[in-house]
């Protein structure tokens, strides 16, 4: 039988961020509060600078709240570690003098997470899941944009973490690539079930990864929504596509019935 109340695998709570430079105080997130919950592909979305990298990056450990807590699987946040793993945009965060194979078992290696054959398997598993199998020799500067986010992917999920942190990882793609991307991805989340807090700010990005969304005000970032989506865009009872109804709560526009949000 399910339990009727599962616990959540991460449970943020009343989360306020703030950066302090030497002469103001930046208050990126205000008592932000959701719950994600194992398997969940749970999205943050909201306009630039509301603070969706801040809050990826107090989930990662990176940075203290100054209110509010971050639990996962009931044990407090306090620095990262192997069991959160952070997927940026940039296409710069593999190591250029080591090759595909080696930038996924360093990652092993280095967290202590495995060594030696089982560390080789592993990261071949994973290459191969993302398909990449033909280019596990080949250097960073010899793969095209996409590949080198299949690569950080792989090197994610080589390590197998309870959470895996995406900050935009496909905002820097072209179109069609972003959409192939966002489509593997699915895949590879039916073979996994890969738990994942992903961040955009784009609607049809939201709309297509998330099976829940959670909506952030502009700056500095509040919850303002939260939104359940089956992962298309189909149109409700109401007339009004799930893109639509995202569109007129962030930006507090008056929804037209089948009309269709851009991000
Ligand atoms: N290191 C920093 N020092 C001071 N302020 C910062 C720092 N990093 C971010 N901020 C500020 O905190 C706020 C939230 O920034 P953050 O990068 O989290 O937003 P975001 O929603 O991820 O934006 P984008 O979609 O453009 O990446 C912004 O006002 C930003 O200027």
């Amino acid at each position: 039988m399910t339990d009727p109340n599962p616990k959540p695998l991460l449970a943020v709570d009343g989360l306020t961020l703030q950066y302090r430079t030497r002469d103001s105080i930046v208050t990126a997130t205000y008592r932000v509060s959701f719950d994600v919950f194992t398997s969940d592909r749970y999205v943050i979305l909201g306009p630039s600078g509301c603070g969706k990298s801040t809050l990826l990056k107090a989930v990662g450990g990176y940075i203290r709240p100054v209110e509010g807590s971050i639990t996962l699987a009931g044990a407090q946040i306090s620095k990262p570690g192997p069991d959160r793993v952070l997927v940026f945009q940039e296409f710069d965060q593999l190591l250029p003098w080591k090759t595909v194979r080696e930038n996924v078992l360093f990652a092993l290696v280095a967290s202590g997470r495995l060594k030696g054959r089982e560390a080789a398997e592993r990261a071949d598993h994973y290459i191969a899941k993302v398909n990449l199998t033909g280019f596990a020799d080949s250097y960073p500067h010899m793969l095209s944009g996409g590949m080198k986010q299949r690569v950080a992917i792989a090197r994610g999920m080589a390590m197998e973490p309870q959470i895996l942190l995406m900050d935009e990882p496909f905002a820097a793609l072209d179109a069609l690539t972003r959409g192939k991307m966002q489509e593997e991805l699915l895949q590879l989340w039916d073979e996994t079930k890969v738990t994942l807090l992903f961040v955009t700010h784009s609607i049809p990005e939201a709309v297509r990864i998330g099976n829940r969304i959670l909506l952030l005000t502009p700056h500095p970032g509040r919850a303002k929504a939260e939104l359940g989506s089956t992962g298309t865009d189909l149109v409700g009872p109401d007339g009004l596509t799930l893109s639509a109804r995202i569109d007129s709560l962030l930006f507090d526009r008056h929804p037209t019935a089948r009309s269709n949000a851009h991000g």
